[in-house]
């Protein structure tokens, strides 16, 4: 069974009168209880996709494809379908918790909240269920009677973590989670939050820049460059074994899952990234790419089988289209182009 089915999603941003790509035709899939890494720099897209899913982006946003959560499409819904599917269907771990927390309200009012609106509970079962999520993060339930100034970055954190879980979701967005915290605590949280959700069988899409932290995390790992997805597969193969070249700049900048010290001080990937509305239809990536050939600028990206349960968007995956002695690294035996779609049924393959 599917739980997300995500259908050549695009979104554009109205801009100073243009229209900026954010998201280019991106299809992905994931089943109950999968864990999928969503990893790429920063401007590549991760957020907008994210928002996208729960069509909580702003007006100025442009939005086309299909986002089939449990079987209905969420961005032609109806606004109470939406309402009823946020929290409680999926709900979102933002990044930075001071803001997406009201700082005038205790926590224990903002945790019972969303349990009051979805279910049909009383106030006093709404307040003990609060107070069982406190603690399922590692917080003593005396602190729902706390304002969220009066806890550490990492303990507020954990309580967008308690938000996220209280209508017992069956899929949790989690953008960048960790962003602003320190290193030690980045990966308690991380933890925590995997283990939460492992336990309960929700599934997750976890984002963020970090290919080792999401290679650890998640048991999928799909990349996404300049608003597309460039590679899909097994997150221990993708990490080990990139199909991409712009996988192994991004595993490279990020080498030692739990090195604090490579974390500060990440290698960095050489240039910049393209600005969206200067990216064409071939590999967006080839102005930074060592192995970049003629082909790659003139050849339309798509997403090509490279490997069991693998996908990649590099030419080199494809030996009839790949120059002289570049497509063996891969080992892949395909060269059909990926229909629409076929990125989907990869990820479900992977499933398993
Ligand atoms: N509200 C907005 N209006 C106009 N353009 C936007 C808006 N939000 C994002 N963009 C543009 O869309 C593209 C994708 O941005 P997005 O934030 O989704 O990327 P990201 O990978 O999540 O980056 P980050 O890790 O920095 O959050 C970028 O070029 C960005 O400048």
């Amino acid at each position: 069974m599917t739980l997300l089915d995500v259908r050549d999603l695009t979104v554009s941003y109205r801009s100073g009168g243009r229209e900026v790509p954010a998201v280019r035709g991106v299809d992905l899939s994931l089943a109950p209880g999968d864990t999928l890494g969503l990893a790429g720099e920063s401007g590549s897209g991760k957020s907008t996709m994210a928002l996208a899913l729960l069509r909580l982006l702003p007006a100025t946003a442009r939005i086309s494809g299909q986002v089939l959560f449990q079987g209905e499409d969420l961005l032609t819904a109806k606004w109470s379908k939406l309402r009823a599917v946020r929290w409680a269907g999926a709900s979102v771990v933002f990044q930075g918790a001071m803001s997406a927390l009201n700082p005038v309200r205790t926590i224990g009012d903002q945790l019972t909240e969303p349990i009051l609106l979805h279910e049909k509970v009383d106030e006093r079962t709404a307040r003990q269920r609060a107070a069982r999520l406190l603690e399922d993060v590692g917080l003593p339930a005396r602190r729902l009677s706390s304002y969220p100034h009066e806890f550490s970055g990492g303990q507020r954190q954990r309580i967008m973590i308690a938000m996220a879980l209280a209508c017992r979701p069956d899929l949790v967005i989690a953008d960048e989670p960790t962003t602003a915290l320190d290193v030690m605590v980045q990966a308690q949280i991380l933890q925590l939050l995997t283990d939460l959700v492992r336990e309960r069988g929700i599934a997750v899409v976890m984002i963020s820049h970090d290919l080792s932290v999401l290679a650890q995390t998640c048991d999928r790992l799909a990349v996404m460059y300049a608003g597309r997805m460039v590679e899909l597969g097994a997150s221990t193969e993708v990490f080990a074994d990139p199909k991409h070249p712009y996988t192994s700049a991004l595993a490279r900048a990020f080498p030692t899952i739990g090195d604090a010290a490579s974390r500060r001080a990440p290698a960095g990937l050489p240039g910049d990234p393209p600005t969206p509305s200067s990216v064409g239809e071939g590999c967006a990536f080839a102005p930074r790419c060592a192995h970049a050939v003629d082909a790659c600028r003139s050849t339309a990206t798509e997403l090509w089988p490279a490997g069991p349960g693998r996908l990649s968007a590099c030419i080199r995956v494809l030996p009839d289209l790949a120059p002289a002695g570049t497509a063996d690294r891969t080992g892949t035996t395909g060269s059909a182009p990926a229909t629409s779609g076929s990125g989907a049924a990869a990820m479900e393959g992977g499933a398993s």
